[in-house]
């Protein structure tokens, strides 16, 4: 049975978000905070011990906690998992039935003393980081293009980071806050591990998610245009049609190799992730009604990297991405959230996000290019998605 976080137990207090992350931060804690679309609840984690690596995620049987895991897993980005030890729910801080003990009364005290440093963990890996220039990015995308065209594949999703400023006197928690404020219907997230260092972002795609009423739910979502006032107006292209097209033909050939075939279809719709627009179709599977315990693992086993973030097919497009981006991804693209919460288990990939350094964040954005994609565009498009982030820092206090 998962360990679920002690709810209003005898140490259950109220504090605030800044306190326990500023704890957390203090002590050398892992934490995750988060807050799920169209939910005004602010929730958070905090792991005491030091141990967060792990293999690949179970979902049913694991104890309740966040995962943060890269587009792939390598000597320097492995998966990440921080146990909630220590759980807030709104203002409410409880610790888990089996938070070791010694390190929870620190942890308490901690909280007491005045508010240490406006600080977050940064990543001690070498400073290797290379950014995609304009002009890089462009010639990947052409060749990306001449790469369909000779049916190597039928899609591939290009991407790029680019390093930002951050505003005097930045402060994560508060721009949690604002992220929060600013993208309703987003999964809003601020993650910082010890030496893995600290991320934040504002997702608009559901990898794997399974709900409080073992509602399972996966999405394929593609397909980007700016936002117009009214969805209803919204007109497609046929190269985004047959972009989106492509993530729900994964998607279904995921069921398949599962012989699942007990699900509902929805879509595709279009929706708005903040400035932007897209085509999101929607699969879920009641899990009361089918015999599956295991799906969330398996799905997620299968699903990652989905086609909106890697390509199709999974291999050359993965291939292609190693071969020709010029960066690595680090934990872009790769997926985080919540498991076995009181809430249920929501994995997103992590998209929209920017890595805080000391004085500067990288963003993170990337495209699906196809045989009709426009190289030009495609690099605007990755501008808008960067937007995203960019009005986070555009915020200064
Ligand atoms: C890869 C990203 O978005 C994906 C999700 C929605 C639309 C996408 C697109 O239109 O290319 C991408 O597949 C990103 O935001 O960096």
């Amino acid at each position: 049975m998962p360990q679920r976080p002690a709810m209003m137990g005898e140490q259950a207090q109220v504090y605030t978000l800044e306190q326990m992350f500023r704890a957390a931060i203090a002590g050398q804690k892992a934490v995750a905070v988060w807050r799920l679309p169209l939910s005004d609840k602010v929730q958070a984690c905090v792991q005491l011990g030091q141990q967060y690596t792990t293999g690949q995620p179970q979902l049913e049987t694991s104890p309740f906690g966040f995962f943060f895991c890269p587009f792939q897993v390598s000597n320097q980005e492995q998966n990440i998992f921080i146990k909630g030890d220590i759980y807030l729910d709104g203002d409410t801080l409880a610790p888990a039935a089996d938070a070791p003990q010694q390190q929870l009364q620190e942890f308490y005290t901690s909280l007491q003393e005045p508010p240490g440093i406006n600080g977050w963990h940064t990543s001690t890996k070498p400073e290797d980081y290379t950014y995609q220039t304009e002009q890089g990015f462009i010639t990947a995308v052409e060749k990306a293009v001449e790469a369909i065209q000779a049916e190597q594949m039928e899609k591939v999703v290009l991407s790029r980071n680019s390093l930002e400023s951050l505003p005097e006197g930045f402060s994560p928690v508060a721009a949690f806050e604002d992220m929060a404020a600013a993208y309703p219907r987003a999964f809003v997230s601020l993650v910082s591990v010890p030496g893995v260092g600290t991320w934040m972002g504002a997702s608009p795609e559901i990898l794997v998610s399974i709900n409080e009423q073992q509602v399972f739910h996966t999405m394929a979502l593609a397909g980007t245009q700016t936002a117009v006032e009214n969805v209803a107006d919204a007109i497609w292209r046929q190269k985004e049609i047959e972009e989106q097209a492509m993530v729900e033909r994964y998607i279904l050939s995921c069921f398949k190799k599962l012989r699942l075939r007990e699900y509902t279809e929805v879509g595709p719709k279009t929706i708005v992730a903040g400035n932007l627009m897209h085509l999101r179709t929607d699969f879920k599977v009641n899990l009361k009604d089918v015999h599956f315990p295991t799906l969330g693992t398996d799905m997620l086993e299968l699903l990652h990297p989905t086609s909106a973030v890697c390509g199709l097919p999974k291999e050359p497009a993965l291939a292609f991405i190693l071969a020709h981006e010029g960066y690595n991804r680090s934990y872009y693209s790769g997926y985080l959230g919540p498991v076995n919460s009181t809430t249920g288990s929501h994995l997103y990939v992590n998209l929209r996000c920017m890595q805080l350094q000391q004085q500067q964040a990288i963003l993170y954005a990337g495209a699906g290019i196809t045989e009709a994609s426009d190289p030009q565009k495609e690099w605007q498009e990755t501008q808008h998605k960067m937007q995203t982030m960019g009005k986070v820092l555009d915020v200064i206090r």
